[in-house]
């Protein structure tokens, strides 16, 4: 085994009485990286999860975090800090006091000041679980997950109910912890925010595994697309793909293609309205899961 593996799973199956939530389920996560879980409603992100965060026993394979078993919680629980869905914290707890019990659990040390002001809570200290708004509760739990530096931190669901600028800022907290070497590990439905900053993705279906890799790997497998439409009485362009009065062309030769319609627009006088030219979006390659 490599140094650098923060992550192992190898052949995980997650099982709920009856039924099978994951099987046949290999990953690797490496020091540094920011790995994406993506997938599907039910797809089995969460069960894996648990699994890694050693909530929940496997029902057969094998997670290795550092080099030993989630279970192990005095090797691993001061490495890791977790954001979970849903966190359990007493609503009759302040803030700062939330931060500080959990922190204290964590094995870790920090300045509860500092964790508040990275998580944009500095002037909710003093308030008590039971008044925080949705998104503040977000901002609490990610609070916790990241309280005295984890080598390794998971985020299930981040942003999930926060406003534009409270998830901007959420990312700018990340992209600091990634700056001093923190791992990542993040489940989200905002496919955006994975492709743009995910080292590698991965996307599961029904319980297994799909697809992984990088963003341009992930999209190299499916056409990029240019959408325009033409003012009435224009004459036929050079590459066709009608689409609700407009055109929608789907094409691997994106730069060849787009020259070639610029081209013709140019010497034919015709404006390209609308015109949009961009490579496949990791929702493309989501929206492909079913039929692969
Ligand atoms: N405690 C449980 N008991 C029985 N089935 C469960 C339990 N927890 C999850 N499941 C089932 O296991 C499957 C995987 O659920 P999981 O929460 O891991 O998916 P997910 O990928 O995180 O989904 P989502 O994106 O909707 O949060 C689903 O079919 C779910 O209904």
């Amino acid at each position: 085994m490599t140094t650098s593996l923060v992550i192992d799973v190898e052949d995980l199956r997650v099982t709920y009485g009856d039924f099978t939530a994951v099987r046949d389920l290999s990953f690797q996560v490496h020091r540094g990286e920011l790995y994406a879980l993506l997938g599907t409603n039910g797809a089995g992100k969460t069960s894996t999860l648990e699994v890694v965060e050693g909530h929940r026993p496997p029902a057969s394979g094998s997670v290795r975090i550092f080099g030993s078993s989630p279970q192990d919680r005095n090797a691993v629980r001061p490495r890791m800090g977790i954001m979970l869905q849903e966190s359990g914290f007493s609503p009759d707890l302040t803030v700062r006091e939330s931060v500080g019990l959990v922190g204290a659990l964590s094995g870790r040390r920090d300045d509860i000041g500092r964790v508040l002001a990275v998580a944009g809570l500095t002037q909710k200290a003093s308030t008590r679980v039971a008044q925080l708004s949705g998104g503040e509760k977000r901002r609490l739990d990610f609070a916790t997950a990241v309280y005295g530096g984890p080598d390794l931190v998971i985020l299930d669901e981040p942003t999930t109910g926060l406003d534009i600028q409270s998830r901007d800022s959420l990312w700018a907290a990340v992209d600091r912890l990634r700056d001093t070497g923190t791992t990542v590990v993040l489940t989200t439905h905002y496919l955006e925010e994975a492709q743009q900053r995910a080292d590698r993705i991965g996307l599961m279906h029904e319980g297994t595994l799909r697809q992984e890799g990088t963003v341009a790997e992930l999209t190299r497998t499916l056409p990029a697309v240019i959408t325009f439409s033409l003012p009435p009485g224009a004459p036929e362009p050079p590459i066709i793909g009608a689409l609700n009065g407009g055109f929608h062309v789907e094409t691997f030769s994106l730069q060849h293609d787009l020259h070639r319609l610029l081209g013709w627009a140019h010497d034919s006088g015709v404006p390209l309205l609308d015109l949009t030219a961009g490579p496949t979006r990791i929702d493309d390659v989501f929206r492909a899961l079913d039929s692969n």
